[in-house]
């Protein structure tokens, strides 16, 4: 499954040079980081109402909304879902505390 993050990585990559006008994530883009922020914030406000809702094919299309303006935020900042996957893989088998205590060192 992370082939659809490495080609929708790479779309959002490429969006980077396309017109706004032609291309949602372009025009994201050209209103800057607040505006990408914004609709991070929105579509997490979405998913916590779906998924109290409980409405199990809106918490399925409200958190991929979500994850797909993550990803948007990543791009922005020059960083690769794999940036993520490999944090998360770092984590695996750590305990939630052990994880908490290595933070509290850093
Ligand atoms: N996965 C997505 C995706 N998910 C959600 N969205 C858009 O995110 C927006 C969700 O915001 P809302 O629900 O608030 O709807 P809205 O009112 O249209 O949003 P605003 O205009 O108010 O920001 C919608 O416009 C959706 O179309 C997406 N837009 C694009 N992609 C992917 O990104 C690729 C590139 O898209 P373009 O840049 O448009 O070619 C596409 O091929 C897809 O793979």
């Amino acid at each position: 499954m992370s082939e659809i993050l490495d080609r929708l990585a790479e779309t959002l990559e490429a969006r980077k040079n396309a017109d706004p006008q032609s291309s949602y994530v372009a025009k994201l883009y050209a209103k800057g980081i607040d505006s990408i922020l914004k609709k991070v914030g929105e579509e997490a406000a979405e998913t916590i109402i779906a998924a109290k809702g409980g409405n199990r094919d809106e918490i399925i299309y409200e958190t991929a909304d979500l994850w797909f303006h993550t990803l948007v935020m990543l791009a922005n900042a020059g960083l690769h879902p794999n940036d993520v996957l490999n944090e998360l893989a770092r984590r695996e088998g750590l305990s939630g505390i052990a994880e908490k205590a290595a933070r509290k060192d850093q």
